[in-house]
C-alpha cells in the first residue's frame, strides 16, 4: 500500500542515548554502496552530520539522493555500510528511530478521498501518537503549514503544494528530533515553497536538524549551514556552506570598461576570461584589484560601463568539485 510508506520509511524503535549525544555526531554514515541491478546507485557514500544542523544533500538527478535517504529512514537496505544514530547502528536494532526521525518522502502519499485533518489522523496514530496529544498536534502542524483552514478539505481538492506540506505535515507529528525531507519543492508553487522554507527556518530555530536534499542550489543557499555535494553515487565534498565556498570557489571581478584590452594576469589574478562585453578577473583581494583597476582605467581613459564583484557561489563549487555544471 503505497500510501504507507511514511511509516514503513521510519525505522521502528531503538533505545537512542541521547546523554551520548554531545560526544557522538547525530548521524555517522559510513561506506554506503547500493546497486539497482547493474546500476551503482551508490558508491562508498560517507558523512556525518551534527545535531541542530540544517543540512543540504545538493546534486542532479540520479546523483543517489533519494537512494540515501531511503536508507537513512530504513525503506531500501545498503548492500554495503553503516548508518549510526548517536553512535548506536540503525540496522543492528530494528526497532530503532522513528522516535527521532520524520521522513518526507519525495512522492506525495496522501488518501486523496480523506481530508486533511483524517489523513493526519492516520499518520499520527501509526506513528504511535494518540488522543489528546494527537489532536493537539494535528492543529499544531496544520498552523505550521498555514493550512489549519482547510483541515476538514479532502486532499483530492488540494494544490500540488498543498499536498506536499499536509505530507511534511505528517512527519512532524510525533515530533522528531531529525526531519527528512526529500526534494520538497519540487513541481510546486512559490506560495507553498515560501511556507516549506520558513517551515523548516523555524524548525531549525527549535532545535531540529534538518536534512535537505534537493538539486536547487538557491535552496540550499538559503538554507542550509552544512552541505554535501553528491554526484554519481558519491558524496564529492562535505563542509560548511561557508569553507566549501572558501576552498572551492574563488572570488571575481566583472569590469566592463570601453577601450580596455584583456587585463594581463599579475599578481593577485589567478585567471582572466571574456563574459560578454568585458572580463571576468578571478582573484582572492577584490578590493585591492577594485582600485588597481580604478586607477589603471582612468589612467589610460577607458571609460568604466560596470565593476563589480561576483561573490562565489554553490555553482562554482559544485564544478570544481565535479568537473560538471549542476545539471537539472
Ligand atoms: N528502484 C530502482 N531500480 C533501479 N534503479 C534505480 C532505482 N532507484 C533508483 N535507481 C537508479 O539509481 C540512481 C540513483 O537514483 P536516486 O533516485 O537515488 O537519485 P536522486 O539523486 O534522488 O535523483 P532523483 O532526484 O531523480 O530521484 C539513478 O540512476 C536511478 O535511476
Amino acid at each position: 500500500m503505497t500510501n504507507m510508506s511514511h511509516i514503513q520509511s521510519a525505522p521502528n524503535r531503538i533505545a537512542v542515548h541521547k546523554a551520548s549525544a554531545a560526544a557522538e555526531p547525530l548521524l555517522e554514515v559510513t561506506g554506503l554502496s547500493k546497486s539497482y541491478g547493474r546500476k551503482q546507485a551508490l558508491q562508498n557514500v560517507s558523512f556525518t552530520l551534527k545535531e541542530g544542523s540544517s543540512f543540504g544533500f545538493l546534486g542532479p538527478n540520479g546523483a543517489g539522493k533519494s537512494t540515501t535517504m531511503k536508507i537513512l529512514t530504513g525503506v531500501v537496505k545498503p548492500d554495503q555500510g553503516s548508518v549510526k544514530l548517536f553512535g548506536e547502528e540503525i540496522d543492528s536494532n530494528p526497532g530503532a528511530a522513528s522516535r527521532y526521525i520524520g521522513y518526507v518522502p519525495q512522492e506525495i502519499t496522501l488518501y486523496e478521498r480523506l481530508s486533511a485533518w483524517d489523513n493526519l489522523e492516520f499518520f499520527g496514530q501509526a506513528y504511535g501518537v494518540r488522543g489528546a496529544e494527537l489532536r493537539k498536534r494535528m492543529k499544531e502542524v496544520l498552523e505550521q503549514t498555514g493550512l489549519l483552514d482547510r483541515a476538514k478539505e479532502e486532499i483530492r481538492t488540494f494544490s500540488g503544494g498543498m499536498k506536499r506540506r499536509i505530507n511534511i505535515a505528517a512527519a512532524l507529528l510525533h515530533r522528531p528530533q531529525l526531519l527528512i525531507m526529500d526534494e520538497p519543492t519540487v513541481g510546486i508553487d512559490p506560495q507553498s515553497r515560501n511556507h516549506i522554507f520558513d517551515l523548516i527556518r523555524g524548525l531549525n530555530r527549535d532545535g531540529v536538524t534538518v536534512i535537505y536534499s534537493t538539486h536547487y542550489m538557491e535552496e540550499v543557499e538559503a538554507l542550509c549551514d552544512e552541505v554535501a555535494i553528491m554526484d554519481q553515487g558519491m558524496v564529492k565534498a562535505q563542509a560548511p556552506l561557508g569553507e566549501l565556498l572558501g576552498r572551492y570557489a574563488s572570488q571575481a571581478i566583472y569590469i566592463e570598461a570601453a577601450g580596455m584590452p584583456k587585463p594581463q594576469i599579475a599578481p593577485g589574478i589567478t585567471s582572466v576570461r571574456k563574459e560578454g562585453s568585458g572580463w571576468v578577473l578571478e582573484t582572492e583581494q577584490a578590493e585591492h584589484m577594485i582600485k588597481l583597476l580604478i586607477t589603471e582605467c582612468s589612467k589610460h581613459n577607458w571609460n568604466v560601463k560596470k565593476l563589480e564583484v561576483i561573490r562565489p557561489s554553490l555553482e562554482d563549487v559544485f564544478l570544481t568539485v565535479t568537473g560538471t555544471a549542476l545539471r537539472d
